[in-house]
């Protein structure tokens, strides 16, 4: 099924219908993937989705945000002269790559975006899957050859989380992982999300990019159930980043993640339409029977 994108005033409007359904999320945690592709370096402003993110604390909801930085890992690694290279939307990660992305991911981003949740009046704070035990990784192995220090979520540790949420935090997830041997490995954020949001049980996984959901013939699909999204991988309708992202649903689907949603996260307000209506905008990715 296919939607037609929602008006300024017909947004408006279901936001208002939508406020009574608000309790009915109260101190249920959602995970949110704030992308990659979203995150801009210093604009100055804050970002309406970071005020939304804050808006769902405050009115009672437990949000958890995991964010990515692929675009500035990039760039520095651009700026350093080293080529980035990507297989099925997975950085290529050889050991200069992984400095960059640690720094990026556990440094820049992270910081510039708890920064930005406190600057809007939220308590954040700012961790890495490697705090706390959070994500065990290991080595990610890919039909299409080796991808260095990428790394595949074995287990999520939620202590920390829920300790965090307990004391009125937001926690700010940078997607890296740890093994046993203290080696680190650069994970996809997507696949970090999917992986937290199945181990906490989370009410919604929600995955904002840069695109209004899955797109097939340029129309956004509405709804789409796991075998579907494999023929639609199978026919090169999803590709690239898509693919990480949708991998991802399935994760958190069959891990326990009540629902899955993939938005833009430049619609301004898509992130509080998507939880608070029954019609919803973006695409519903569920499981298929
Ligand atoms: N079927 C599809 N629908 C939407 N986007 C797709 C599809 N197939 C590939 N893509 C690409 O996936 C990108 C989103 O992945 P990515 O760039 O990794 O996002 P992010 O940085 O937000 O994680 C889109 O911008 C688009 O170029
Ligand atoms: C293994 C892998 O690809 N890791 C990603 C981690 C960041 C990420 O996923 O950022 P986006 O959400 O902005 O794409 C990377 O190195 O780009």
């Amino acid at each position: 099924m296919v939607t037609e994108t929602l008006s300024p005033a017909e947004k408006a409007h279901v936001l208002l219908e939508a406020l009574p359904y608000i309790q009915k999320f109260a101190g249920k945690i959602v995970v949110i993937k704030y992308g990659g592709s979203s995150i801009e370096p210093d604009s100055g402003a804050i970002d309406p989705v970071i005020l939304d993110i804050i808006w769902l604390k405050q009115v009672g909801l437990f949000p958890v945000v995991v964010h990515g930085g692929g675009k500035a890992i990039t760039r520095l690694l651009e700026r350093l002269g080293h080529q980035a290279q990507f297989v099925d939307g997975l950085r290529v990660t050889d050991e200069t790559t992984l400095e960059a992305v640690e720094m990026v991911l556990g440094g820049l981003v992270n910081q510039q975006l708890v920064a930005a949740f406190n600057a809007g009046g939220c308590k954040a704070a700012g961790l890495t899957g490697v705090d706390g035990g959070l994500l065990s990784a290991r080595q990610k192995t890919h039909p299409l050859g080796d991808l260095g220090r990428v790394g595949e979520v074995q287990a999520v540790n939620t202590d920390l989380i829920h300790a965090l949420l307990q004391n009125g935090f937001l926690p700010v997830i940078a997607p890296l992982g740890s093994d046993e041997h203290g080696a680190r490995y650069n994970i996809n954020a997507d696949s970090a999300a999917g992986a937290i949001a199945a181990a906490l049980g989370a009410e919604k996984l929600i995955l904002l990019t840069d695109v209004p959901g899955i797109l097939k013939e340029g129309q956004v699909i509405n709804q789409v159930s796991s075998d579907d999204v494999h023929s639609l991988i199978e026919d090169g309708t999803i590709a690239g980043g898509m693919v990480p992202k949708v991998e991802a649903c399935l994760a958190g689907l069959a891990g326990g993640a009540k629902q899955v949603h993939i938005l833009n996260g430049k619609d301004p307000h898509a992130l509080l339409l998507e939880i608070f209506t029954e019609r919803g905008v973006g695409t519903l990715v569920y499981e298929a029977k």
